[in-house]
């Protein structure tokens, strides 16, 4: 990038790409805004294209940004009284300037959109209300000579009211968010593609890798067109490389959808604030290996939310603050999260508001309450977030990524037995869990500490638990009735276990590299442990290769109120 390139002024280029068709690309050298898409600061270009046919079409006016100079360059192109229509590929309010003069000096014009778009703009222009024409999948809009475009609606998340323009007279597709890239050239078409992968990819990355089971139907509903040229909202218009940049798309698809940790990304977004938050914290995540499946809340049904929820091992929320609530959608999210979602998955909130921020609240409290652990500092941002704000986004999702992976790790048995070397009631026996303890027993000065999972709670009353012995434990001093002990229940996240583990090359005390504190049966009590129990042996029984003890709970404690208990998983029934 040189110096030089960065002192030209916005200007808009126009030429012509197929038959009674150009392109105005309204073009800065400069970053346009701070979002997390524009920052690799290559500039960028508002693509907005003209069909003059026996009708008139005008397909996505750039935002505010370009709305002077793009007039100016229109007016030379066009009578704006005789503009027949204005197809909008999603809305946006930052288009709200240009649509205003726009209509104000074509007042025959109609505006073409999706559904959504039209139930959005009528709401915030009551008075466009006749003006705007919603238009349904496949449906077609004759201009003349051949230009009789069909509509494809293309919804994601970020853009539920997506659509696509496809005209069969040029064969060019008008595809918006898709296919774009952030980069600012004198070059009109893609014959140098290869330098713009880099560009393409973090293009993706940032605006859909999130979305990529809807990008992929996006893709099946065009695949049959036959389209020759993608005319994006952004970047050199697609002639020489569509068939790589749509197997490329797919690939993107399938790469995101094969890895192995999932993050569902709930949210919704009145005024685009929360949004543009949500779309920092998923660079964060997905730069850091993790798939993250985006889910706008407004849109998605509850059956939808449950199914990805459960498929997840991360759950992030994110809302606005709206007349002191969380949106109703967010109310119904949290609360199939809540009653679904195992405790073990990892959490986070953010959002943005505007003087008291409940919404983020009340989401914290409810995540907190119900125990499950944060995976970065909740995320509150009055308003509009500031670029430090949105790098900082981009951070907490990248830490949120390592915590899934360290806690992913920890939950792989260690000991990988083949599958086929199994036989299936091992397998099957082996789907027992059980809490990751270590009891703590005590003979005069000497302590000593068991690592088990063969524990359970036995008795309500008195209450009491039973944990499973084999003869290789040396668990003396808890064999007889009688005897103290301190079970000290792990917490999820804390490698205590390799102290105590058979295989420990940590030393023979495991006591000398962990804080404790002595209960008042003597025995020492794990200061980082989630919980403890005092207990009494009162019962015990031999069976197989195991001794059961029967043990009272005389009392206990809980450490740390946020957290969740460690839990050994196994692949087999035929060991630890
Ligand atoms: C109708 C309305 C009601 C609002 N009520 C609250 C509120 O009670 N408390 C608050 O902190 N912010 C309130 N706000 C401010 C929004 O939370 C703030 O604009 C936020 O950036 C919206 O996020 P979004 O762009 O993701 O929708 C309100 C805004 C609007 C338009």
């Amino acid at each position: 990038m040189s110096t030089a390139t960065f002192s030209r002024a916005r200007d808009v280029q126009v030429a012509d790409v197929g038959e009674q068709t150009q392109v105005l690309r309204s073009r800065t050298w400069e970053r346009l805004k701070f979002e997390v898409e524009y920052s690799r600061q290559r500039g960028t270009t508002a693509n907005s294209y003209l069909i003059q046919a026996e009708k008139t079409a005008l397909i996505d006016p750039p935002g505010e940004s370009f709305t002077e100079i793009y007039l100016e360059e229109l007016a030379r192109h066009l009578d704006l009284s005789t503009l027949d229509y204005i197809i909008l590929g999603h809305v946006n309010p930052n288009r709200r300037v240009t649509l205003e003069k726009l209509l104000a000096q074509a007042p025959q014009a109609t505006l073409i959109c999706s559904r959504p778009a039209a139930n959005a703009l009528k709401t915030a222009f009551p008075d466009w209300e006749s003006r705007i024409q919603a238009v349904r999948f496949e449906d077609t809009l004759d201009l003349g000579q051949g230009h009789q475009l069909v509509f494809i609606t293309v919804p994601t998340p970020r853009w539920p009211d997506g659509l696509f323009t496809y005209d069969p007279a040029t064969k060019i597709l008008y595809t918006d968010k898709f296919f774009g890239a952030h980069i600012c050239e004198d070059t009109l078409f893609d014959e140098d593609w290869k330098k713009l992968d880099a560009e393409r990819r973090y293009y993706f990355d940032c605006l859909h890798a999130a979305q990529a089971k809807q990008v992929e139907a996006a893709l099946d509903k065009v695949a049959m067109l036959g389209a020759r040229c993608y005319a994006p909202g952004h970047g050199p218009v697609v002639r020489y490389s569509l068939s790589r940049f749509t197997y490329d798309y797919r690939q993107w698809c399938q790469g995101q959808k094969s890895l192995d940790l999932n993050v569902a990304l709930l949210y919704t977004s009145a005024y685009g604030n929360t949004g543009i938050l949500a779309q920092a914290i998923a660079q964060g995540l997905i730069e850091n290996g993790v798939n993250v499946e985006s889910i706008n809340c407004e849109l998605a049904e509850p059956a939808e939310i449950n199914r990805i929820v459960e498929a997840s091992d991360g759950i992030i929320i994110g809302s606005p603050t709206l007349g002191g609530h969380a949106p109703t959608q967010i109310q119904t999210a949290l609360g199939i999260v809540l009653s679904t979602a195992a405790k073990t998955k990892l959490a986070g909130v953010f959002g943005s508001y505007g003087w008291s921020g409940e919404a983020i609240d009340l989401i914290e409290s409810k995540l907190k309450d119900a125990n499950y652990r944060l995976g970065f500092d909740t995320i509150r941002v009055r308003f509009s977030p500031t670029p430090e704000i949105l790098q900082q986004c981009q951070a907490a999702g990248a830490t949120f990524a390592q915590t899934l992976k360290k806690t992913k790790k920890l939950r792989t048995p260690r000991q990988v037995v083949a599958e086929a070397n199994t036989d299936r009631t091992e397998q099957a026996v082996g789907r027992i869990i059980g809490s990751l303890c270590v009891v703590t027993t005590r003979d005069q000065e000497n302590h000593k500490g068991i690592l088990t999972s063969w524990i359970s709670q036995a008795t309500f009353n008195p209450p009491g638990i039973m944990i499973a012995i084999a003869q290789e434990q040396n668990a003396d001093l808890m064999s007889h009735i009688g005897d103290q002990f301190v079970l000290n229940i792990l917490k999820e996240g804390r490698n205590i276990r390799r102290y105590f583990s058979r295989q420990s090359t940590l030393g023979d005390n495991p006591f000398a590299n962990l804080e404790t504190k002595t209960a008042d049966n003597g025995c020492l009590i794990l200061t980082e442990a989630l919980a403890y129990l005092e207990c009494t042996v009162t019962n015990q029984l031999e069976c197989g290769d195991r001794r059961l003890i029967y043990a009272v709970v005389n009392k206990g404690d809980v450490l740390e109120s946020n957290g969740v208990t460690a839990v050994e998983h196994r692949k087999s029934g035929s060991h630890y």
